[in-house]
């Protein structure tokens, strides 16, 4: 192994047009007024107003994060009023100015949500109590007594769907002691959809909740007018506020710091088959003020459940770090990895990737713009902090690294000893390989001999994780076990019967780590390498050793499993050497790819 090992060089840097991404309203620095509340309608007339000055050669008074969606600022009761030093020094430093990212989800996504505008969807007026709503159900089973166990305090932020106070036990052996209560009015939910979020937020928060980097959950509790979530009370304020606070920007080191954390709890929650769809740094806490504090994921309320092969389709997030795949409506657990490419890059140079006035400004740079690496202070930031962050900014999701593979990242990996999570990726890559024809598996194998031992660093993890026998290899009960200790309780059935059946084949046979790495090897990431060519060049050359025959194309036809109304003479003609009658490079390639009778109809 290890034949091929030239070191990626960076890619070009492409600007964004400059109509879409201009840099200098993309910078996150001090304010030089009070806060800028506005509302939607505001905020559009000032758009406007941005624009006209703009057209006559005036620099934009504005704040370059400017949001298009402040609620959570404008109800904030602890938002400090314009020039007032009446408020607490921690909401002083705390809102300051504007949020740098919209705190707003998409415009669609909340319309349908809330009922408003959906063409085909009827909406559903809200009675004049602003809770019964004609033919919907608001009972969500939850615990009924929230009045008699808590004392709501005052408010610690807001968000489009509800409010979250401080609370207290009023009695028993917790009385006194403080947690968070997420309060989210019926009246709010005027659409099926909307009730159903509620209900999908609070069972996702009790499957998985546990995880050091996750809010814990204790219980959800309904009234009339009310659902209450109780949860820990994260006293340290967003992940926002602090990347503010420092003025943007990050030093490599504590960036990484973050990272490991967020990446952390998305790999698990990937694991668990959840995906969170909003990630941001609105929606990550700290649990004190300390610098070091821990860090935790909260507001699951646009999460869902994905399983291994599904692909969700609904437009659910926030512009800014929304995923191109979302925008095409065909995603899984990658959008959460590009989301997390959007935070880094964030806290590393202090600028959004993706920027523009409008909503469809910003999709149009997510799906066509390259976000730049060329300005300050990206020169100055190591190779590795680019390549790191590049990596979870491709815009193929086949392509982008998981968040396990992350922190498998040589940036973070040599920072401090981070402990590499169970990847949902390779049970997912070994399901095709398994899959496979025998010529497929042995080209696969032929790859995985060109990796370097850089490349084996997040293989041999995963393999140990997967706890082997003293031989070096596992089997089907090995995979069984490591599922059944990662997943919560709540997601054990679920895992073991969405992955275990597809690789049946290991209940009677044993994979060691040569077949592993050939198994679990994601062709489209290697294929973003620089160095992808040397890899399939090297290993052809192996192939051509090891696994490389004479095949007829019925013969190559059917290992690939074409359908007979595939023209396979036409198709397959240049996979064959017409010398001896083996695969050609070509050949090879393509079947490292993996093909179907549905991609050569659509190759043709
Ligand atoms: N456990 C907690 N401890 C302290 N503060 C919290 C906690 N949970 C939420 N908050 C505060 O309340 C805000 C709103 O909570 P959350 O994001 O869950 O609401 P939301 O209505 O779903 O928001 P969004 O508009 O982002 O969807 C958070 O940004 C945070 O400032
Ligand atoms: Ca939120
Ligand atoms: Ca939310």
């Amino acid at each position: 192994m290890g034949i091929c090992n030239s070191k990626p060089s960076p890619k070009p840097n492409l600007f964004a047009p400059k109509d879409e991404l201009i840099e200098e309203n993309n910078t996150i620095k001090q304010p030089s007024s009070s806060p800028i509340i506005q509302k939607k309608e505001q905020l559009e007339e000032e758009t406007k107003k941005k624009k006209k000055d703009e057209e006559v050669g005036k620099r934009s008074p504005f704040f370059p994060f400017y949001s298009p969606s402040p609620a959570h600022y404008l109800f904030s009761k602890k938002s400090p009023a314009p020039s007032s030093n009446s408020t607490t020094p921690r909401r002083f430093f705390k809102r300051p100015f504007p949020p740098p990212s919209p705190a707003k989800h998409i415009r669609a996504v909340l319309a349908r949500r809330h009922g408003s505008v959906k063409p085909n969807e009827a909406a559903i007026p809200e009675g004049s109590d602003g809770e019964h709503v004609a033919g919907l159900d608001k009972s969500f089973g939850f615990l009924k007594n929230f009045g008699s166990k808590y004392e709501l305090g005052e408010e610690v932020g807001r968000g489009h769907f509800g409010y979250t106070c401080a609370a207290k036990f009023k009695k028993g052996d917790l009385k006194g002691q403080q947690v968070a209560v997420k309060v989210i009015p019926k009246a709010k939910m005027t659409t099926a959809i909307a009730i159903e979020d509620v209900r999908r937020e609070v069972k996702i928060l009790r499957a998985l909740t546990g995880h050091d980097n996750l809010v814990q959950f204790y219980d959800a509790y309904e009234d009339p007018e009310n659902v209450y979530i109780v949860m820990e009370l994260c006293e340290g304020g967003e992940l926002l506020d602090r990347i503010l606070s420092r003025g943007g920007k990050y030093s490599e080191d504590d960036a990484k710091a973050v990272m490991i954390q967020i990446l952390n709890v998305v790999a698990f929650c990937h694991l668990q088959g959840v995906v969170h769809r909003d990630l941001k740094p609105e929606n990550f806490l700290f649990t004190s003020k300390d610098e070091n504090s821990q860090l935790k994921a909260i507001d699951f309320g646009l999460s869902d459940f994905v399983k291994p092969d599904e692909r969700l389709n609904d437009i659910v997030g926030s512009a800014y770090y929304v995923a191109p795949e979302v925008l095409h409506r065909s995603y899984s657990t990658e959008a959460d990895v590009w989301s997390i490419g959007v935070i880094a890059y964030i806290l590393l140079c202090g600028s959004r990737p993706f920027w523009a006035r409008t909503e469809s400004g910003i999709f149009r740079a997510v799906l066509k713009a390259d976000p730049s690496f060329d300005e300050p202070p990206w020169p100055s930031l190591s190779s590795e902090g680019k390549d790191f962050v590049k990596r979870l900014l491709n815009k193929d999701p086949r392509k982008r690294m998981t968040a396990a593979q992350a922190l498998s990242h040589p940036w973070i990996r040599n920072y401090s000893d981070v402990k590499v999570p169970l990847d949902i990726l390779i049970f997912k890559l070994m399901k095709t390989y398994m899959r496979s024809s025998s010529l497929r598996k042995a080209a696969l194998r032929a790859l995985s001999k060109t990796l370097t031992v850089d490349e084996l660093f997040y293989s041999k993890e995963q393999f140990s994780l997967l706890e082997p026998n003293k031989g070096g290899s596992i089997n089907l009960e090995n995979i069984r076990t490591a599922l059944m200790k990662n997943a919560t309780d709540a997601m054990k059935e679920s895992r073991i019967h969405e992955f275990l059946p597809s690789l049946n084949a290991l209940q009677y046979r044993r994979m060691d780590f040569e077949e592993f790495c050939a198994a679990a090897l994601s062709v489209h990431q290697l294929e973003a390498l620089e160095r992808w060519e040397q890899h399939a060049r090297c290993a052809y050359e192996i192939f051509e050793k090891e696994g490389n025959r004479a095949i007829i194309i019925e013969e190559l036809a059917s290992e690939l499993g074409l359908s007979p109304s595939v023209p396979v003479h036409a198709v397959l003609h240049d996979w064959i050497r017409h010398t001896d009658g083996k695969l050609s490079f070509l050949g090879f390639v393509k079947l490292l790819h993996g093909v179907s009778s549905r991609n050569i109809a659509k190759a043709q």
